[in-house]
């Protein structure tokens, strides 16, 4: 503990406020205020521990009650410390809740908002736990790379069993007060006022023994069972967990809880060490503070493009356009958050077939309520008075003129006017209209009720008004806003090109798709590349590159030489896949073969024979591909790219990029994002000498082209994080 005779007025002052120390007669209370969430800084720990000595020090003094100020019980361990002088400083929180656990007189545990972490752990370690109706409490350490280091999974699974204790860890969730109540974390749920009803409660249990009360000296109720629960878990574990080491570790921790406790907390000791200078802490605490820091948007080409400058206009009413896949999606996320929606679409059968969708997907307490904020129509006459319209119709530029046109004239002047394009030019849309200001793309990924992606995209001419309200309504639908330039294919389609460009080659050098994903699979992709092509479905790209002219619905434009196009290497693989009508699950085959019913990839002779003959027919010799360099030629060129759109302005910020590449394309978390990862756990040199080499024996490549800032960085020693601009990272 800190030697309280060196502290200054100041210091000692800070401690007090942070832990404020008021007594209701026998009952103190020691209130948290430490906002926005009351995490476990130093102070706060140092103001507890004071606190709980002055309480334990009063012969007037019979309980203590530890609540938190404002919105929330502590939300956990201040992550922003980790890594920093004041993490290491005493007293730590181990010590904090040994204090509680060990203090003679009853410790509640008075619960409202989020008691998460090092903060459901304080309660674990108290004596009694109480818990407004609202509250929620859970140990999500997972979600950061690391484990409930103060306790959390030596005491969990003394109250729940190994099993619960497995589940609730290993996935991170929060659990309400009720379902708390009923595992027996909570004691009792109360109306009304906290603070009156937490010393109540502790006047009540005044004089009465804690020893029993401590779940440390408590056994675990399954503890007989521990290695068969602890092997049934481990499959599903490593399975889901997609290399991050986290959620197996925590396993591991949890299986100590069956020794005595000392011996349990040591071992947790040693694996939250292990998992803190793991490089995959820091980089899913990243991956945390980087959701959170894009939502401090600004943007390279006008400066008035600031959230902190610009406001957004009020939305009540959206107009969606197109009851397609995408259109019933960002219908059903609008209804969701409260919001009124006029959906249209001209043909009748699709129409009713989005009402169904939509009926059937939002949950059924809600369904009738939310409905009644749903207006459908034909009639383009009926979105005359909305605030803002999305448009989601087939990606065609002509068709999107066309209803902009439309939109334009129909709406009331203010309204702002959306396109859900994938990678459209969305200063061409704008041209049809007489408000270009007031036009943005809003990018939704499929499906969009639950991918929380949503990619803004700034125009020429967007105002800043315009892209503030397409950021606030991403906040009110409950998706992780970025804001983008516009560039064919964004941010997040543009990277995905030489990643799939990649893999195709990878494809003619002698990998089969299954090859390519695996190894895709194995780096913590949920899909590799040709998976996911056959679930979005072949024709998407297809279509796209027929738009582009580099293909037709026959075969290579006339006069094209087969494997080019315009100059750089081309494989038309995919478009012979959809030429035979494989357009992926959704035709029951594409790159795989899918049994009727099933979504389950099949490797399928007849692909492995076209690509055969496809060697065969062009001069390629098969080789063995390792993983290692699957890996490499898919994802470094993507990260290349990344590297392209940082320089040319289209992201502010390379953590704009890993959010959208966290959020919308799977990318594996625990590895913090394509830029955090080639920066932080590959370096930058390593990618850069990897592309070189890569580019020296593909010289047609042409994704394998460093970037110049690539280079220069590199020459330089220059950090991302000092591109950025806004970042507290
Ligand atoms: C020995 C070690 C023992 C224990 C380890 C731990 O306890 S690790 C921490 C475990 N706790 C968590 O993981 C909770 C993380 N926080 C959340 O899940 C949410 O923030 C929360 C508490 C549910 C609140 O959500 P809400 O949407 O209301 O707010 P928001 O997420 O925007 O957060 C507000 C600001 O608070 C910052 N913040 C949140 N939690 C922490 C934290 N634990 N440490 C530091 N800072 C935290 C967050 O970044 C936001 O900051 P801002 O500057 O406003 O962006």
């Amino acid at each position: 503990m800190v030697n309280t005779m060196t502290l200054t007025w100041e210091a000692t002052r800070e401690f007090a406020v942070m832990a404020e120390y008021s007594t209701y007669g026998s009952v103190v209370v020691l209130q948290v205020n430490n906002p926005p969430v009351n995490s476990f800084s130093y102070h706060v720990r140092q103001g507890l521990v004071d606190g709980l000595e002055k309480a334990q020090r009063d012969p007037a003094i019979r309980s203590i009650v530890i609540m938190g100020k404002g919105r929330t019980f502590p939300a956990g361990a201040d992550v922003r410390e980790f890594g920093t002088a004041s993490a290491g400083m005493m007293p730590d929180l181990l010590s904090v809740l040994a204090a509680v656990d060990t203090s003679p007189k009853p410790v509640v545990s008075a619960i409202h908002g989020t008691a998460l972490g090092g903060g459901f752990e304080l309660a674990l370690a108290s004596h009694y736990r109480l818990a407004v109706p609202s509250a929620r409490v859970g140990l999500p350490e997972v979600h950061l790379g690391i484990l409930p280091g103060a306790g959390g999974t030596q005491r969990l699974p003394r109250v729940v069993g190994v099993k619960t204790a497995i589940q609730m860890i290993t996935t991170g969730q929060h659990i309400k007060a009720q379902q708390a109540l009923s595992l027996g974390l909570v004691d009792k749920i109360v109306q009304g006022d906290l603070l009156k009803e937490a010393v109540s409660f502790a006047r009540s249990i005044e004089g009465r023994p804690v020893e029993d009360r401590r779940i440390s000296q408590k056994t675990v109720p399954d503890a007989e069972k521990v290695g068969e629960v602890v092997d049934a878990a481990r499959k599903t574990i490593i399975r889901r967990a997609r290399g991050a080491i986290a959620p197996m570790t925590c396993v591991q921790a949890i299986q100590a809880s069956v020794l005595p406790f000392d011996v349990g907390m040591q071992r947790e000791r040693e694996l939250m060490a292990f998992l803190m200078t793991s490089w995959q802490a820091p980089a899913q605490q990243y991956a945390f503070f980087s959701e959170r820091e894009v939502r401090r948007w600004s943007h390279p080409r006008d400066k008035r493009v600031n959230f902190k400058t610009a406001k957004p206009r009020v939305i009540k009413s959206v107009g969606v356009v197109g009851a397609g896949t995408m259109g019933v999606g960002i219908t059903i996320s609008l209804l969701q958050a409260g919001l009124k929606v006029v959906l249209l679409e001209v043909n009748k059968k699709q129409l009713d077939r989005g009402i169904t969708t939509i009926q059937k997907t939002l949950s059924q307490k809600s369904a009738s309520q939310r409905m009644s904020l749903l207006t459908t129509t034909m009639d383009y006459s009926a979105l005359s008075d909305v605030d803002m319209v999305i448009e989601a119709v087939f990606e065609s530029m002509r068709l999107k003129k066309e209803v902009f046109k439309k939109l334009d004239s129909i709406t009331k002047p203010q309204a702002i006017l959306a396109s859900n394009t994938s990678g459209l030019d969305i200063d061409k849309i704008a041209a049809v209209t007489k408000r270009p200001d007031k036009v943005v793309g809003t990018h939704f990924f499929a499906p969009a009720n639950i991918m929380r992606l949503l990619e803004n995209i700034l125009g020429k001419h967007t105002s800043a008004e315009t892209i503030a309200t397409a950021m606030q309504l991403g906040t009110t639908i409950g998706k992780v806003g970025v804001l983008v330039g516009n560039c064919p294919g964004f941010v997040g389609n543009r990277m995905l090109g030489p990643y799939v460009t990649e893999a195709v080659f990878l494809l003619e050098e002698g990998a089969d798709p299954q090859d390519v994903d695996k190894a895709i699979e194995e780096f913590g992709f949920a899909m590799g590349p040709f998976r996911m092509g056959d679930l979005s479905g072949l024709d998407i790209g297809w279509r796209g590159r027929i738009e582009k002219g580099l293909t037709t619905e026959q075969g290579p434009p006339p006069a094209t030489p087969p494997l080019y196009r315009r100059g750089n290497r081309y494989c038309p693989l995919a478009d012979m896949l959809c030429m035979q009508g494989r357009l992926g699950q959704k035709t029951g085959a594409g790159w795989y073969r899918y049994e009727p019913g099933s979504r389950a990839a099949l490797p399928d002779p007849v692909v492995q024979q076209m690509i055969r003959e496809y060697r065969q027919e062009h001069g390629f010799k098969k080789r063995t591909i390792s993983s290692q360099e699957i890996v490499e030629r898919c994802l470094y060129p993507l990260i290349n790219e990344g590297f392209h759109i940082l320089d040319e302005g289209i992201a502010a910020r390379s953590m704009d990029i890993d959010v959208t590449y966290l959020f919308g394309y799977g990318w594996p978390r625990h590895t913090g994002g394509p830029m955090y990862y080639a920066e932080k756990v590959v370096g930058l040199e390593k990618i850069l000498r990897s592309l070189e080499s890569y580019q020296a024996q593909y010289p047609d490549h042409h994704y394998l082209q460093p970037s110049p800032l690539l280079r220069d960085m590199v020459a330089k020693g220059t950090s991302l994080a000092a591109l950025g601009t806004d970042s507290k990272l």
